[in-house]
């Protein structure tokens, strides 16, 4: 029997058996059991490298944003207005066969945006592209999921479905689990949190399922069946995801007033060119990205080409910063000057474990730079950092 007609028939029992405490541990051995087998299905064929034709994109840029959607929901034209790159569109569905990458240029970083093909239910047991989109949207650091607002609202959890039985989990945090396998000492099970979905024996079984008999577990939130079941695959990926509802034209006022209302969604109209500017302002928001402005000693800072961090990909520390620059810097670096929001006052002398903000401006002083030099040359001046808001761009910076 295949890995899919087993999935179907876990799922067909689940189906059949009813919840109560009775059934209770043997439904979660049997989600334990489908959490395997879609593991296994994720594997890539031997000898594959992963994303397959037309799906090797290089990573360009400063965060990279993927477009997922049903087809013909106007993911092609969406990427054609915001990057000016031409990807076909047009009113049958299917029309993109490959990952089409464009730029978008703002907030002076740069953001590679992906069209993919439309996906359909069933994508992520291999119908249609789904494996390859997939395989590209866990490759970004945020999901824009295209939905056509003229559509049924259920594919909204249609397309969840499917990216979470890939181990893909939209807006949601890591549960608060300690886990880590041991290779002796037996089963340590604690909490610091009431459970009502889980308890000792449920946990057990689930670990007894996965051949793990030795690991330390510490449940620090009332987690589920399924919250354990992630933390023990350690596949899963923690993504942000906006909800954009393209084709506002062809709608009525309420539906885009109920539609616009949901949490981490937008409504727009490629067509109409409507509300391109918020959507951009949230894709940017939920980025997270961090702009640092360099500012050698003497004279302003650039203001154009930032180092841009993130707390996803490497940090947001002095450090971060430093290696972001360069990998031997840090060596020679004796402290840094800090101006902006994260700085108490200005310039705040900062060390490598100080956290940036976006905005921040800093001077790196270099061990050779201070030889000889007395503590306290740089006097604080105390200022409050909503001053400078807008604002390290217009005052010129001293030292
Ligand atoms: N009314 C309306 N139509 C739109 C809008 N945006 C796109 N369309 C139309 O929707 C159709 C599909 O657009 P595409 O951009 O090809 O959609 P897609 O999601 O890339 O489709 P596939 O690549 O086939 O998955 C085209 O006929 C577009 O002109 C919009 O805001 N309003
Ligand atoms: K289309
Ligand atoms: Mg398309």
């Amino acid at each position: 029997m295949g890995i899919l007609e087993r999935i179907k028939e876990i799922e067909a029992e689940m189906a059949r058996t009813q919840k109560n405490k009775a059934t209770e541990y043997h439904l979660g051995q049997l989600k334990a059991k489908i959490a395997k087998l879609r593991t296994q299905l994720l594997e890539p064929p031997k000898g594959s490298s992963g994303a397959g034709e037309g799906f090797e994109v290089t990573k360009f840029g400063h965060g990279r944003v993927a477009l997922i959607g049903f087809p013909s929901v106007g993911k092609s034209t969406l990427l054609t207005l915001l990057t000016g790159t031409q990807s076909e569109a047009a009113s049958y569905e299917f029309t993109t066969l490959t990952c089409i990458p464009g730029i978008i240029h703002y907030n002076d970083t740069k953001i590679q945006l992906l069209d993919l093909p439309g996906i359909i239910e069933g994508a992520s047991e291999g119908k249609g592209r789904g494996r390859q989109v997939i395989a590209v949207s866990k490759s970004s650091d945020i999901v824009l999921m295209v939905l056509d607002a003229s559509k049924s609202e259920g594919h909204r959890q249609i397309l969840t479905k499917e990216l979470e039985a890939v181990g893909l989990r939209l807006n949601k945090k890591p549960p608060q689990i300690y886990f880590k396998k041991k290779k002796t000492g037996g089963i340590s099970f604690n909490s610091t949190s009431q459970l009502t979905h889980m308890d000792e024996k449920l946990c057990y079984q689930i670990l007894h399922e996965y051949k793990i008999h030795n690991a330390e577990i510490l449940f620090r939130e009332d987690a589920t069946v399924d919250d354990f079941i992630d933390v023990i695959e350690g596949n899963r990926k923690y993504m942000k995801c906006i909800y954009v509802y393209n084709k506002i034209d062809v709608v009525g006022i309420d539906d885009v007033d109920r539609l616009s209302r949901q949490p981490n969604s937008i409504v727009i109209s490629c067509n109409l060119k409507l509300n391109l500017d918020r959507l951009l302002a949230k894709m940017w928001e939920a980025m997270g990205l961090v702009r640092v402005y360099t500012k050698p000693q003497g004279q302003q800072p650039d203001f154009t080409d930032p180092v841009v961090l993130s707390l996803d990909r490497g940090g947001c520390t002095v450090e971060d910063f430093c290696n972001h620059i360069h990998r031997s810097l840090i060596k020679d670096v004796k402290y840094v000057l800090v101006w902006g929001i994260s700085a108490r006052h200005y310039p705040q002398h900062c060390g490598l474990s100080h956290m940036l903000n976006d905005e921040d401006v800093v001077q790196i002083v270099k061990k050779k730079d201070t030889e000889g030099e007395g503590r306290g040359r740089f006097k604080s001046h105390s200022n409050d950092p909503a001053r400078i808001s807008d604002r390290v761009k217009k005052a010129p910076l001293k030292t």
